[in-house]
Formats: C-alpha cells, sequence, structure tokens
C-alpha cells in the first residue's frame, strides 16, 4: 500500500480528485493510481531481491577446477559432491550404473579390437613409445599364439559391441570431443588448427552429468525389482558374458598383445575389469568407489553448487549462520577446450589446479608430441602468471600419486624422463617433494602478487584420503575468503 496523506500534510489537496470529476473520469483516474502504485511496488520489490542477492552475494565463492584432460577434475568434483551434497549424491548414485557399465564394455570391445588385428595380422597403429599402458604382469617373454580358444571367445564377447551402442545411445553420449578441432596450450593462446588428430578409438563425452543421470534414473534401468532388470537388456547380457570378458582380460596372450600395441585403456579399467564378479551381475549396485573410477571425459562446462551450512567460521553478529554457497565450474581439460574457460576467469576467488604426478612418461592423448607433464607444467606457469588472476586463491592438486607408486615399483625412471631430476631417490616420497618445490617455484616466481601456496598430494579416487582434503581446502579457503573481504 502506498503512502497516503493525512489533512494535516501539504500533499494532501493536491491529491484529492477534482470536486467536478465525472464517474468515467474516477473510474480512468483510478486505474492511473493502481498502475503507478503497482510500478512503484515492482520497483520496491526489484531493490529488495538485489539487497538480498548482495547480502548472498557476499557468501558466494566462485571455484574453478582446472587441469590437462584425465588429471581427475571431475573426480574431485564428485568426491566434493559425495561430502558435501550427500543427499543428492545419493539421488543420483543409480544414474551411474549405466556409466560404468559401459566403462566395463568400453574396455573390453578395445581389446577385443586389438585381438582381432593380431589374429588378422594388421599392423599395429600409430602409438608413442612411452605411453603407459595398465595391463596384468605377464613373465613370459616369447610371443604366445593366439588359438581357436580365443576365436571363440571373439564370437562370445560380440553381443558387447551392441550393448556399447546401446548404452551409449541411451546416456546420450557422444564418441569424440565435440567442436571446435582448434587446440590451445593455455586458454590465453590464440587457438590454431589441429594438424595432428589422433587415429585412435575416441573416448566417450557427454555434455553434461545431469542429462545422463536423468536418462539412467527415468529410463527405469536400475529399478531394483526383478521386472525391471529383466527388461535391461544390456545388463543381462553384460551378466551374461561375465566369464568369457573375466577369460579375455586375464588371458596372457592377450596382455602381451596390449602391451605389443602400447594400448592405453583408461586408469579405471584395470579396477573395473578384476571386479567383474560383483560388476557383471544382473543386480549390481554401484559403490562410491565404482563412481569415482568411472571415467566420462568433459566436453561442456559443468556448474554446481554447494553449501555450507555450519563453516567454523560462519556466523552473523546475531550469532546465526548464514550458509557458504561455492559454485563450482568443472572444465574440460583437452587442448580443444581450453580456449572456453576464459569467460570464467572473471570474479573467480579459488582455482584448484590438478597436476597428475604418474605421467611424466606419458604424452597428450589429443597430440602425441607434448609430454604431459610439459603439458601440465605450461598450463600452472600460465594460471600462475595471469593478471586477471593475480588475486585469485590457487591450490594444487598433485594427483596420482597411487599411479605414481605403481609405476615406479614396476621400474620406471622419473631421470630418464626428467633429466633435471638427476640421482635423486626413485620412490614416491622424494618424486612428489622434487614436483612440489618446482610448481611452488614457479607459483613464486610468476605471480603478479604474493600469494600463500597450498599444495596437497593427492589420489582422489581414495575417497577417505580425500575427504580430509577436501575438510582442509574448505576452511582454508573459508579462511581466506573471508580474510580477503574483511570479514575477520
Ligand atoms: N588411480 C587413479 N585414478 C584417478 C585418479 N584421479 C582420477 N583418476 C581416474 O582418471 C580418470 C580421469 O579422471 P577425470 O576426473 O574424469 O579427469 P578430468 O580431469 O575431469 O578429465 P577431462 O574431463 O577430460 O578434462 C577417471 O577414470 C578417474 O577415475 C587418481 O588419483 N588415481
Ligand atoms: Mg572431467
Amino acid at each position: 500500500m502506498g503512502y497516503v496523506p493525512g489533512p494535516n500534510d501539504p500533499f494532501y489537496e493536491l491529491m484529492q480528485p477534482p470536486p467536478d470529476e465525472t464517474p468515467a473520469q474516477a473510474t480512468a483516474r483510478q486505474k492511473r493510481e493502481l498502475d503507478a502504485q503497482r510500478v512503484n511496488d515492482k520497483i520496491d520489490e526489484e531493490i529488495k531481491q538485489e539487497r538480498v542477492q548482495a547480502r548472498k552475494g557476499r557468501n558466494v565463492i566462485k571455484v574453478l577446477l582446472l587441469g590437462q584432460s584425465e588429471s581427475g577434475k571431475s573426480t574431485t568434483l564428485k568426491n566434493f559432491r559425495m561430502r558435501f551434497s550427500s543427499d543428492e549424491w545419493e539421488a543420483e548414485r543409480d544414474g551411474w550404473r549405466s556409466v560404468v557399465q559401459l566403462n566395463v564394455v568400453r574396455s573390453i570391445t578395445t581389446i577385443i579390437r586389438v585381438v582381432e588385428a593380431e589374429i588378422n595380422g594388421d599392423a599395429p597403429a600409430e602409438s608413442d613409445d612411452d605411453q603407459s599402458i595398465v595391463t596384468v604382469e605377464s613373465s613370459d617373454s616369447e610371443s604366445l599364439k593366439f588359438t581357436d580358444r580365443h576365436q571363440l571367445l571373439m564370437i562370445r564377447l560380440a553381443p558387447l559391441l551392441g550393448v556399447e551402442a546401446e548404452l551409449k545411445r541411451r546416456l546420450g553420449a557422444g564418441a569424440e570431443p565435440v567442436q571446435p578441432t582448434s587446440m590451445s596450450a593455455t586458454p590465453f593462446d590464440t587457438p590454431q588448427e589441429d594438424h595432428n588428430r589422433r587415429k585412435r578409438l575416441p573416448e566417450f563425452s557427454v555434455r553434461s552429468w545431469k542429462d545422463v543421470l536423468e536418462v539412467g534414473n527415468r529410463s527405469g534401468l536400475h529399478g531394483s525389482t526383478s521386472a525391471a532388470s529383466d527388461a535391461d537388456l544390456p545388463t543381462t547380457t553384460i551378466a551374461g558374458c561375465k566369464d568369457d570378458m573375466r577369460s579375455l582380460w586375464n588371458d596372457v596372450a592377450v596382455q602381451q598383445a596390449l602391451k605389443r600395441r602400447k594400448l592405453q585403456l583408461p586408469d579405471s579399467a584395470g579396477f573395473f575389469l578384476n571386479d567383474l564378479d560383483r560388476i557383471a551381475t544382473r543386480d549390481y549396485v554401484v559403490t562410491d568407489n565404482d563412481i569415482v573410477r568411472a571415467r566420462l571425459r568433459t566436453v561442456g562446462i559443468q556448474e554446481h553448487r554447494l553449501l555450507f551450512k555450519h563453516g567454523p567460521w560462519d556466523h552473523t553478529k546475531s550469532g546465526k549462520g548464514s550458509g557458504w554457497e561455492w559454485r563450482i565450474f568443472d572444465v574440460g581439460g583437452c587442448r580443444t577446450l581450453r580456449s572456453a574457460w576464459l569467460p570464467y576467469f572473471e570474479g573467480v576467488n579459488v582455482i584448484i589446479f590438478l597436476s597428475p604426478v604418474s605421467v611424466f612418461d606419458q604424452r597428450l592423448e589429443e597430440d602425441s608430441r607434448v609430454n604431459r607433464l610439459e603439458d601440465s607444467i605450461l598450463l600452472w606457469t600460465s594460471i600462475c602468471s595471469s593478471k586477471l588472476l593475480s588475486k585469485t586463491q590457487l591450490i594444487l592438486f598433485l594427483n596420482k600419486c597411487d599411479l605414481l607408486r605403481r609405476k615406479l615399483k614396476r621400474g620406471v625412471k622419473v631421470a630418464q624422463y626428467l633429466p633435471s631430476y638427476g640421482d635423486k631417490p626413485n620412490d614416491v616420497m622424494a618424486v612428489v617433494k622434487y614436483f612440489r618445490e618446482k610448481f611452488r617455484d614457479i607459483q613464486k616466481q610468476c605471480s603478479p602478487e604474493h600469494r600463500s601456496a597450498y599444495i596437497y598430494p593427492t589420489t582422489v579416487t581414495d575417497t577417505e584420503a580425500t575427504a580430509l582434503t577436501l575438510e582442509s581446502v574448505r576452511d582454508g579457503v573459508l579462511r581466506e575468503n573471508l580474510a580477503a573481504s574483511q570479514l575477520i
């Protein structure tokens, strides 16, 4: 209701209707007054909303997850959601089932193609000399022959090709990173035409998890009733192929062929294929560990929100918590996608940068001329040097420490790929310490202004250890941002 002046108000006379007003004029006047009042109310409401937003805005923290492809950005996001958004996490659990199945089937069909090529005597596809491969150990040095038993396995596993196509169709998964095909090493470079596209089988990708998980839940694929699982042909087929998949994966001749052709299966392939008894069943229930290992390449930038209601410094003058909202952006790390990061740098409070420490002997999937560690260092240097990001808090995860441990145990020597490593011990502690110092020095030297270094060695597929890291990250971020906004 607007202000209505009383008889003593100087505006009283002015606001009285004219004495000779006709009924039609009175109606028109009242309508004008009503319209004016509506406009006023709308403006008042907008001002109120703006104030609410401004108040909320003080507690919004914008977080970007950056790093090369397969560095573990989406896996880190999964850990955040598992730990701090557990209701949504549980609601989405069933939706991941088809994604895990697609991971399993995809690895098997990739192996099938290799075995077929071996049987047909096809020449190995273009590959790198120093790519790491996921294999079980094979002690035989002599090349083992493929037999009729392998031919039979191929025939029996052929239905999985159809399952792969069906799962991809249902999930809306594309087989290739979508446009653009031009690449840039850092988000600040002008993209160059990609002349070096690899002829490998591309990974599947989706635009957004939400779409995939909704499809999974909506299509009734994952109901626990037997009727639902009967209707789910991919699950039935996968369960029917369990023993043959296991035979294929554990076969020594097959493992030799994978090694010979330097096939690079995803990091999670071994985890899933070594656990087929649990996963390739009709009543398979997805675990947290499965979800953090399920690979789904990111191509679009995804935003997820987390609410922290009870942060340690989260109290207003009245003593009541007002809450903190984190907007986390997960980007695609492939060089073809890095130019899309730039618009997200505006107003970003925190960057969590992932650099995998196990990749010193690997090349980029999208450009086989480039060593992955060199790529990661280049990217980190560009982020540290950026004036646009000079006030952004940088947190570095030296990730995939488990894979580093495994690689060093296999006898791979860091100094062979990184001469500057010299004769330091070839063990995880020493290697991680070396990387930590190198990355910290880059931050120190390249940052336009001084900022603290937050560096964590991580294995983000280890959800328990990562939960502790994320708590420390959360507290550090809230503390630093409160300090920045001079609230403490
Ligand atoms: N063993 C192991 N695997 C990891 C680790 N971190 C990530 N992975 C696996 O590596 C694969 C790639 O991880 P993602 O989180 O999808 O990588 P990303 O950085 O989001 O990659 P893009 O979306 O292509 O940019 C997944 O299968 C993960 O399960 C780790 O610390 N150890
Ligand atoms: Mg990703």
